[in-house]
């Protein structure tokens, strides 16, 4: 391997360089917007009499270190410079080196390119959609969030606060029209909310911030026909991966690897008609797993389902907290599903009226009752067992009751 090579492998730039800078620009961004917006605040209050000239001239200076700084991020060489070294090496390679040594060096040029490509579109972007770090193990913390839709229309969400913590699963019931969808709008900045915060992993959810922290998220809904895009399973699942602009060398791994995390990697080559409403499900979960969110909404995403594809969606709902760590929020008329959560949040016209294990919201049945909710099956065998005198403990499983009355 020729020295140049080595040393530029030992220094090259990587996808991280290039999220970092993302990061960088995209913050120094929101500081320079928002000087200039308390540049046009105290403006305001100048020509009103309310300032003087020299608070005036103390938010001008701000405003212009902001924008230098800003500027300062713009003017980065290192991508351009890690290209231009390995375009050199490229070029300086002679025929004495082996074929496997000229491989390499392609490979890290068009890599280096790639991560060029990257800057100068990052730039463009002034650094949105930079992956942001997890500041704490709080999936989603929603804090006094209120919202309606118009200013004359009433509140459809009142004061909703709770925490998620990674790797917990949650499902939200209520009764129609108690907000549910509304929440899940917000959760995934379809809406913002009138007043409250919502921060993901410790990160504030702003409508600067949206795009960076909607990667965190990937969301599932209700109508399986609505979620196709592509004219094949591999084609549908692709269309996230192009999007981020995957290598297509990486394409089909990434492509293989989520539709084998659903049990869909034989249906790569079939066209969407063929499948069944469970089958497209697991598609739409593969195309959002392929993006690797960190937390999954499921928007009703099971009722259109017969009930073999319910069962099976929710299989992998569990799989997805189970086994790969991830955060699930369920969004659900099901009530035989909050069996299966960790954790069961209760809405109720447009108040969170319950948060807890389904242990702890199972136990007020006749609540769950006023507002209007079924109790899950398993439940009521528990609840007519009772009647007759028969005192068990509370079971998820239809297993566990049996083995406890056997
Ligand atoms: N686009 C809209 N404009 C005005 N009001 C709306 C809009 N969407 C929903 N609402 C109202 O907001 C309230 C909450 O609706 P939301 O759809 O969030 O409830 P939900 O619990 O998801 O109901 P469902 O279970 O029927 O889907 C309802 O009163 C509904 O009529």
């Amino acid at each position: 391997m020729p020295e140049s090579l080595k040393k530029f492998q030992s220094t090259k730039l990587s996808e991280k360089d290039i999220n970092d800078f993302k990061k960088e620009l995209h913050n120094a961004y929101l500081e320079f917007l928002k000087a200039n917006n308390e540049f046009y605040k105290i403006n305001q209050k100048y020509k009103q009499k309310q300032v003087n000239k020299k608070e005036v001239a103390k938010v001008v200076e701000i405003k212009k270190q902001k924008s230098k700084a800003f500027k300062l991020i713009l003017k980065e060489k290192k991508f351009k410079e890690n290209l231009k070294f390995i375009s050199k090496v490229n070029k300086n390679l002679s025929t004495k080196n082996s074929s496997i040594v000229f491989e390499k060096s392609k490979e890290e040029l068009i890599e280096a390119k790639k991560i060029y490509k990257e800057f100068l579109a990052s730039v463009k972007e002034m650094g949105r959609g930079a992956e942001l770090d997890q500041l704490n193990d709080i999936a989603i913390k929603a804090e006094n969030i209120n919202f309606k839709y118009n200013f004359d229309l009433p509140y459809v969400l009142n004061d909703v606060s709770f925490e998620i913590k990674k790797g917990e699963y949650v499902t939200v019931i209520g009764h129609n029209g108690s907000g549910k969808s509304t929440l899940s709008k917000l959760l995934i900045g379809a809406l913002q909310p009138e007043s409250g915060h919502l921060s993901l992993f410790g990160n504030y959810v702003t409508i600067d911030t949206l795009d960076q922290a909607r990667r965190f998220l990937g969301i599932v809904f209700q109508n399986p026909d609505n979620q196709f895009i592509g004219s094949s399973v591999e084609a549908d699942i692709a269309f996230g991966l192009e999007n981020k602009r995957v290598e297509p060398k990486l394409m089909h791994d990434q492509i293989y690897e989520a539709a084998k995390k659903v049990g869909m990697e034989n249906f790569l080559d079939k066209e969407p008609l063929m499948l069944s409403g469970g089958q497209k499900q697991r598609v739409a979960i593969a195309s959002v797993l392929a993006l690797s969110p960190e937390i999954l909404i499921f928007d009703e995403a099971t009722s259109m389902l017969d009930p073999k594809g319910n069962r099976e969606v929710k299989e992998i709902m569990v799989d997805l907290r189970d086994n790969m760590g991830k955060t699930v929020i369920s969004i659900t008329h099901d009530m035989d599903e909050i069996l299966n959560a960790d954790k069961v949040i209760v809405m109720n016209k447009g108040q969170m009226v319950k948060f807890g294990t389904p242990e702890e919201v199972l136990k007020e049945k006749e609540f769950l009752r006023s507002i209007k909710l079924d109790v899950p099956f398993l439940s009521l065998v528990e609840e007519a067992l009772e009647k007759e005198g028969i005192k068990i403990k509370h079971s998820n499983t239809m297993d566990e009751l049996v083995s406890q009355i056997c």
